[in-house]
């Protein structure tokens, strides 16, 4: 597993502001925009190119364009939602696929309540988009979903995760590929409740209401 924490001051100054209990849905939903642009220009520096040649007023010249497949962004629902937009202002051409997956909160367990993926992900790129990386459980499923549909490709953007969740992360597909997880913040630890210390609380529901 290759780790990137992005380490630059606008992300932690909004970063701070996120995690604040005080700050309200509508800034919440504006931070995490713009902590996902931040992000994904970290997350798609290895994005397929092709070279591509055109004509400047001035001469002929060959530059790149994304290379097809196009990639798949896949936001993992409820919370990844909110990191779509941004992502997709990056990769307007993308596709986007959608799994729904809720962490059953006695078990801990990632129950998939929803999935739109193409069929064969064979040379894609794929994207996971959750702002939560806590036990590890959801990001693992959602690995699992992509791999089986032929994805060795595979990019999770997060903004926390717990180092507990990326040791899960490591040992549950590290042998099978090479995925990359780009995050915000390494955070301290998960409480007894597995939830993420510092952390921000529940990501989905400071985004669109409790539930
Ligand atoms: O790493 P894990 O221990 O599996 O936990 C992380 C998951 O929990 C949160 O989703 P949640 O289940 O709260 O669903 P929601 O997005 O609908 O709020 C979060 O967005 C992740 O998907
Ligand atoms: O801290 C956490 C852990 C799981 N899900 C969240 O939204 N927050
Ligand atoms: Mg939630």
């Amino acid at each position: 597993m290759r780790l990137h924490v992005a380490d630059h001051p606008l992300v932690a100054h909004k970063l701070t502001v996120l995690r604040d209990e005080r700050t309200a849905s509508p800034t919440f939903r504006l931070l995490v925009d713009e902590l996902v642009t931040l992000l994904a220009y970290e997350a798609t520096r290895d994005v397929r190119v092709e070279p591509h040649e055109i004509t400047t007023p001035v001469t002929t010249t060959t530059g790149v364009r994304l290379a097809e497949p196009r990639p798949l962004v896949v936001p993992i629902l409820r919370a990844g939602l909110g990191m779509l937009e941004g992502m997709t202002r990056l990769l307007p051409t993308a596709e986007v696929g959608f799994l729904g997956m809720q962490r059953d909160e006695q078990t801990l367990e990632a129950i998939t309540y929803a999935n739109r993926l193409p069929d064969d992900l064979t040379g894609r790129q794929v994207f996971l988009l959750d702002p939560m990386l806590a036990t590890g459980g959801t990001l693992v499923a959602a690995i699992d979903y992509v791999m089986e549909r032929g994805a060795r490709d595979v990019t999770a953007v997060c903004l926390l995760a717990a180092p507990e969740g990326l040791r899960v992360v490591q040992d549950a597909v590290g042998e099978r590929l090479d995925v990359h997880v780009v995050v915000a913040s390494v955070d301290e630890r998960l409480n007894e409740n597995a939830y993420i210390v510092p952390g921000l609380g529940d990501a989905g529901d400071r985004l669109y209401g409790v539930v």
